[in-house]
């Protein structure tokens, strides 16, 4: 059955979804690839479908699969999809296009975290509802991180405390987000990025271990696994 958005919602949601996913290695568009019978995609944009916030859904696709992925994803939810970009940024900048201006809140979210729970969606868009321009979900790093020196030699190790591993949904204020988009003079790896050059604060709120990236072949198994915990 097709979910409905709510009409008095105040969030965007845009799914980057146009990445070759080469780190997953060959089978097509990563977006597009199955997980438990169903694309990525459709994970992904079922979830962000359930959070009672959204009112609008911009879907980013591989220029070669716009229809198809309209097709895919009409039966999921009501998505707006567009042509993504040669880079993830470039793509989150075509599908924010889409936003109309009276949406308060820009959330910017990957297809490759496909697992992501709607109420982390919702407690990005609280914080940002709450008055910050730019809220992230962030897990503490786990690993004792080394910085290192062309030929992989060791400089020394960075305190990790102080480290954070960032999610997606990265929630803004959508004119924050507009600006820091079209004052970006590098392709940078998030969104937040983008805003911290424009010189505001973000924050980060707790994320998740079910928004785990997809982006490697195991995480496919990992993915799996979650899906079927109780
Ligand atoms: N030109 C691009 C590149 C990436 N993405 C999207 O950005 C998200 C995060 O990117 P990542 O996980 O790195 O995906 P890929 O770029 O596809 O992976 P890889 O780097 O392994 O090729 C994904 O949902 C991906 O589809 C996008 O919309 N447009
Ligand atoms: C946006 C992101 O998911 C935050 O962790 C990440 O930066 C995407 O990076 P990628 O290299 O495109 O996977």
């Amino acid at each position: 059955m097709t979910a409905q958005l709510s009409a008095r919602g105040d969030v965007a949601v845009l799914v980057p979804a146009a990445g070759a996913g080469l780190r997953l290695g060959p089978g097509g568009p990563k977006a597009l690839r199955l997980l438990a019978g169903e694309p990525l995609l459709v994970h992904a944009v079922r979830r962000v479908a359930a959070a009672p916030s959204v009112r609008l859904i911009v879907v980013a696709a591989p220029a070669a699969e716009v229809e198809a992925v309209q097709e895919l994803l009409a039966p999921v939810a009501p998505v707006t999809v567009v042509a993504g970009g040669a880079e993830r940024q470039e793509s989150v900048a075509l599908a924010l296009a889409q936003v109309p201006p009276d949406i308060a809140i820009v959330l910017v979210h990957d297809a490759a975290r496909a697992l992501t729970p709607p109420d982390l969606i919702e407690s990005v868009a609280a914080a940002v509802r709450d008055g910050h321009p730019a809220v992230i979900p962030a897990l503490p790093v786990v690993d004792t991180i080394k910085e290192v020196a062309p030929g992989e030699i060791v400089l020394g190790t960075v305190d990790r405390s102080v480290l954070r591993s960032v999610q997606t949904p990265q929630g803004f204020r959508h004119d924050v987000l507009a600006a820091a988009h079209a004052a970006a003079a590098d392709q940078l790896t998030d969104d937040a990025g983008l805003v911290e050059k424009a010189g505001l604060p973000v924050i980060c709120v707790p994320g998740s271990e079910l928004a785990m990236k997809i982006t490697r072949p195991l995480d496919l198994i990992l993915a799996e696994a979650l899906l079927n915990l109780p």
